[in-house]
């Protein structure tokens, strides 16, 4: 069950009849807030306080009825919450796997990984997925210049032949390129404020919103003795979170690594940060002796589904149903922390 508002201390004209006199011998018996009162034996209390057992049950209810959400079973919550969320394809299998089948609606997601180790690639192919799969509208904010449309065709081409198919996924990618953390946030604002919805061209639900990169217009920020970048970054990262819950979408970011006291590689934006995304995956290059140029590792660096550390090899021509060149994905356990 759930409640809200039931810390509210009683007192005179919070409710009709309850005078202070009242409150007094109430207070006399440690019942001091809506909740002792809602909580506690009416027929107890009305013995012990003098106070009549039908004028408690009164102001419980009165009291309940203006300070208490509507109490809803642990067992309705749970089927409102599997039947509003949605798995949504990475379009990549390896990378599917990881996250036990693939985005989750109303969750933030991120991408962690050096330069050139494929998080735009996978965001391209996360974005041709849902819209091409899925028939959903997806938000790509991209604040590094990196969007490439050429490359969301290519990847379109190799799932299907229609030139018809194509344009309508094209359509439900609506791109907002923003260069720094200001235009971010007031992207992420008026996008909240009009539901999502006005901004897409295609009709439907926004089923994923992808931010690419947001490390690019934060980690400028951070550092130093001011305390804006801080805030600015947790303004960023409660509009995501808001995104995310308000309108049951797929939130995905990409973030930049550093390394921490033992070099281990871990991902950046510091400590404040790392709290924000709900899973984490840590993208890497593969450089071993006779590895095909675009093979990338996929690490689980932190998931509540699935045990951290998994990690997975795709290749970046791997994306989106393309052709798998390196010819192989496997499972492994990575011996690193994250
Ligand atoms: N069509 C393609 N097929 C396979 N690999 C590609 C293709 N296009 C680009 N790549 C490779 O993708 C890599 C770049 O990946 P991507 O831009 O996703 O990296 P990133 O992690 O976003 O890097 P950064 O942090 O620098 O933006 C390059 O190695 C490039 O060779």
């Amino acid at each position: 069950m759930r409640c809200k508002g039931v810390m509210v201390i009683l007192r005179e004209g919070i409710c009709p009849g309850l005078t202070e006199e009242i409150i007094k011998a109430l207070q006399a018996e440690d019942i001091r807030t809506v909740e002792d009162l809602v909580s506690s034996d009416a027929e107890e209390l009305a013995q012990k306080c003098s106070v009549s057992y039908k004028a408690l049950v009164a102001f419980r209810r009165v009291l309940l009825a203006q300070h208490a959400a509507f109490p809803v079973a642990g067992l309705d919550l749970y089927d409102e919450l599997l039947s509003s969320t949605s798995i949504l394809s990475t379009g990549n299998p390896s990378v599917d796997k990881l996250l036990d089948s693939g985005l989750y609606t109303g969750e933030i997601t991120e991408l962690a990984g050096g330069p050139a180790t494929g998080k735009t690639q996978l965001c391209f192919s996360v974005a041709v997925s849902i819209a091409h799969e899925h028939k959903q509208n997806v938000l790509y904010i991209c604040t590094n210049g990196g969007m490439c449309a050429s490359r969301l065709l290519q990847m379109l081409q190799a799932r299907t032949v229609k030139t018809d198919e194509q344009t309508y996924a094209l359509q439900r990618i609506q791109v907002f390129q923003v260069f720094d953390v200001f235009s971010l946030l007031s992207c992420l604002q008026h996008l909240r404020a009009a539901g999502l919805q006005s901004s897409t061209v295609a009709g439907g639900s926004v089923k994923a919103v992808i931010v690419d990169s947001v490390s690019a217009v934060l980690s400028c920020m951070l550092g130093g003795k001011q305390n804006e970048g801080m805030s600015l970054m947790m303004q960023v990262a409660a509009e995501l979170k808001m995104i995310a819950k308000d309108f049951n979408t797929a939130v995905l970011v990409t973030n930049h690594v550093t390394r921490d006291g033992r070099g281990q590689l871990k991902a950046g934006l510091g400590q404040s940060w790392s709290h924000v995304p709900r899973t984490r995956l840590l993208l890497q290059r593969v450089d071993r002796p006779g590895a095909p140029h675009g093979l990338r590792t996929a690490t689980l660096t932190k998931s509540s589904r699935q045990p951290c550390h998994l990690m997975e090899e795709f290749s970046l021509s791997q994306q989106s149903g393309e052709a798998l060149q390196s010819g192989f994905s496997g499972k492994r356990k990575l011996n690193t922390e994250a």
